[in-house]
């Protein structure tokens, strides 16, 4: 099958790995940087094109799209779906992992344990919006922030009022959550692949921070996730619409709490920890969806779709 990795970087373990693992597979594969795809809308139907030429005809397409170009990375992804292409993870669903406070929102109506967020906009309310949470520690956390930048501690009732009106001052969105000080800087990456945990491995913050983000120098150790850890990760990664997503758990007092669903998990980490070929199950995944037939490279006939389908 023809498959297509969108990603801004050949280079990136990632992409490499997903290459390697899409021709292991005796797949066609190419890696399309999505800010050089442009496309055509028309009722007559959807065109792509790529440095110049057209391109069509890929029965799936795996998404690797950084923060910093998901709009347009969304955009370019959607048209590969309205062109009949699969994809494990949606537009709509990178879109929805991408605001946190929009992803926390639909894991709590689906009754998912997360550590307890308010958010608000009035520098008024402020008092009344920390006192929702209780008595600090506090987490206070950028709306669209990534690997661990923008994830901030407060200790005392000034320092949360004063962080907020610093943020707000900013014009940053944010939120403010509950300091989960049991997992003592540790958290739980579940790596999703359609309906199950792959593998997992733990984070241990360094010493002297709570973050235990790898690019903030935390240490990756493989781990056996239990069977309700391993449930709640899918059921978080279903409740966003990712078929492919790293779910970031931390072990509580009162169980296992999502902190976080990412729709582009970095495979360097854990499959350096696990020893897990997590690559290919990705390609498994994308090419077991797609609608084009496997042995063939003739694209099926359809007609032009609606956004709303
Ligand atoms: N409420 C909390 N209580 C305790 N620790 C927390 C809490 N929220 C976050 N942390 C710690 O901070 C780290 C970063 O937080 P979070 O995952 O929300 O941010 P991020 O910037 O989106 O990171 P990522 O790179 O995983 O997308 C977590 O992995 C965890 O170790
Ligand atoms: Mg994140
Ligand atoms: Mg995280």
């Amino acid at each position: 099958m023809k498959l297509a990795i969108l990603s801004r970087n050949g280079k990136l373990y990632s992409t490499r790995r997903l290459v390697e693992a899409a021709r292991a597979a005796g797949h066609s594969v190419r890696v399309l940087d999505p800010l050089r795809c442009y496309m055509r809308i028309g009722n007559t139907g959807f065109a792509m094109r790529y440095k110049g030429r057209a391109i069509d005809g890929y029965g799936a397409v795996i998404p690797r799209i950084g923060a910093s170009v998901t709009r347009y990375g969304c955009a370019v992804l959607r048209q590969f779906e309205l062109m009949g292409s699969h994809t494990p993870n949606p537009a709509a669903a990178i879109a929805r992992a991408r605001d946190k406070l929009a992803c926390h929102q639909l894991l709590a109506a689906q009754g998912i344990g997360l550590p307890t967020t308010a958010f608000g906009d009035n520098p008024d309310d402020t008092a009344d919006l920390l006192a929702l949470l209780g008595p600090p520690p506090h987490v206070i956390k950028l709306n669209e922030g990534t690997q661990g930048a923008g994830v901030m501690l407060t200790e005392k009732p000034s320092a949360s009022r004063s962080v907020v009106e610093a943020l707000r001052g900013l014009y940053a969105n944010f939120l403010v959550q509950e300091f989960v000080a049991e997992a003592e800087g540790a958290d739980l990456r579940c790596f999703v692949v359609g309906d199950r945990v792959v593998a997992s491995m733990q984070r241990q913050a360094p010493a002297g921070d709570f973050r235990s983000n790898l690019h903030r120098g935390g240490s990756a150790t493989a781990i056996e996730s239990t069977a309700g850890e391993q449930a709640m990760a899918v059921r978080a990664a279903q409740a966003v619409g990712l078929g492919v997503a790293g779910v970031d758990l931390i072990r509580s007092r009162r169980g296992p709490l999502v902190l976080e669903v990412n729709a582009s998990p970095g495979l360097e980490g854990i499959e350096e920890a696990t020893g897990v070929d997590i690559a290919a199950k990705i390609i498994e995944l994308a090419v077991s969806g797609s609608k084009f037939p496997e042995t063939s490279k003739a694209r099926p006939r359809r007609r032009g779709r609606g956004f709303n389908q």
